[in-house]
């Protein structure tokens, strides 16, 4: 056995050296049965402190969790109660945001049932989130906090309350800021879409979906006023090419599984409870601050445009979206027929350039702005937007009626109470 365990050397020392090596083999052998035994027990004590950190992991997830318990799945029945005869009981992700908070106190206001959801990330100040929160609650409205990556919450609401429709507002939104953070618009506009479909299409009922798509997708289009038939595959950011993918990712729900879904490609909304992020709230802050603002300006020194949108308009093509959009086809994740597969632009129809803006500003405001004027970066800007509204108008009977002059009056006169800024001394001259 020793010689055909070691059958290349000649005579004794074979021998010697395989009875050597023989020695050298149990010595090691029984060295390696007794690492063997203690790489055994470091598995086991490695396996039992991690089923360990997981159980306290998990019990600290459900004790510190934001969600859950029996309050709290009152609080959502409650909020998702009608107050009216048929009324809808809509599910609005994003509900802490600007567009979203309007729409969910519209729907409030007239008897519908509306549970929120937002994770409430500090893309901007989350304390105007928390704000707005405070709002919705005090007229009826619970914000559960939470994300819609989340499929557990999404999954436990729906179980809670059979929503007939969902807003869904939730979104990483601003088109230069994905130069610096793609990654989460990834995560909003694609996985998180992603996950609030799986669930709508397992729901039974399944809910009809309306959501905010935008202007953004016309992209390099130079085709005015932008129409909904108009190319949409040259976006220039990345924010308006999840928006574009949100919009074919809906028809694909739509055509597999009978999801009623209607996009809406919303232009430059503003107003009162706004985003800080967005020119005309960072230019008024600026502007009462006595800093500079930033104006931006397009190739030949054209001055931007934008089809500026007033709030209230915006939620009248929202709330009307919800009002016509048709039931799913499908239930629990299989389609009966096709549904409906509908895209609206929602703008004013009015573009106004940049620097008009600003001097209604300084109008509103009574103090003159410091402006740098840029040349605008390549940062996924695009120089001018324009919507086409007559397919909103005739199926939504949508009609914007506020002009960016009003609707910079009422947002200058909420941020003047909201945050109390006094204009600085040497107001504008003229
Ligand atoms: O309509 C839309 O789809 C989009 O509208 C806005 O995007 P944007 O039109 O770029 O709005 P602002 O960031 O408020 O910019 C308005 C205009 O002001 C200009 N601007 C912005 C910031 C700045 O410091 N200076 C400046 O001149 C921009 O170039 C743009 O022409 C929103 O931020 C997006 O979330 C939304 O989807």
């Amino acid at each position: 056995m020793e010689e055909e365990l070691f059958p290349s050397t000649p005579g004794k020392v074979k021998i010697e050296r395989a009875h050597t090596i023989n020695r050298q083999l149990h010595r090691c052998f029984a060295s390696t049965s007794t690492m063997f035994l203690w790489a055994l027990f470091l598995i086991a004590l490695t396996a039992s402190y991690l089923s360990f950190q997981s159980f306290v992991d998990s019990s600290s997830r459900y004790l510190n969790a934001s969600w859950g318990g029996m309050q709290w799945e009152k609080q959502i029945r409650e909020s998702a109660a009608a107050s009216r005869p048929g009324g809808m009981s809509v599910l609005v992700t994003g509900a802490a945001g600007f567009v979203g908070t309007h729409v969910s106190l519209a729907l409030r206001r007239r008897g519908d049932g509306v549970v929120g959801l937002d994770n409430f990330n500090n893309y901007y100040d989350p304390s105007l989130k928390k704000a707005r929160q405070a709002m919705l609650q005090s007229r009826g409205v619970f914000v559960v906090e939470g994300d819609i990556n989340d499929t557990r919450l999404l999954a436990r609401l729906f179980a809670l309350v059979p929503f007939t429709h969902v807003m869904h507002l939730a979104a990483q939104a601003g088109v230069r800021y994905a130069i610096e953070n793609p990654a989460s618009y990834v995560h909003s506009n694609i996985a998180g879409l992603v996950t609030l479909l799986e669930v709508c299409k397992s729901a039974d009922p399944q809910p009809a979906v309306v959501w905010a798509s935008s202007s953004s997708v016309y992209g390099l289009n130079e085709k005015v006023p932008f129409s909904e038939l108009d190319r949409t595959d040259r976006p220039a950011s990345l924010y308006a090419a999840t928006k574009k993918a949100g919009e074919e990712i809906t028809h694909t729900y739509n055509h597999i599984y009978g999801l009623s879904t209607t996009g809406l490609r919303f232009f430059t909304v503003y107003g009162p409870w706004g985003r800080p992020d967005m020119a005309y709230f960072s230019f008024t802050r600026n502007i009462l601050q006595g800093k500079p603002i930033t104006v931006y300006r397009g190739k030949d020194s054209v001055d931007l445009a934008r089809d500026f949108t007033y709030i209230d308009d915006i939620v009248k093509g929202c709330v009307a979206s919800l009002d016509t959009a048709e039931k799913s086809t499908g239930s629990g994740g299989r389609k009966r027929g096709p549904a409906q597969y509908r895209i609206y632009n929602l703008g004013n129809t009015s573009p106004v350039t940049v620097p008009a803006l600003v001097n209604i500003l300084e109008r509103h405001l009574k103090v003159k702005a410091k402006k740098k004027v840029v040349e605008m970066p390549g940062n996924g800007d695009v120089p001018f937007t324009h919507a086409n509204i007559s397919f909103a108008q005739a199926e939504l009977g949508y009609k914007p009626t506020t002009n960016l002059e009003i609707g910079l009056k009422k947002f200058v006169k909420w941020y003047l109470s909201y945050y109390g800024y006094k204009p600085r001394s040497g107001g504008l001259a003229a």
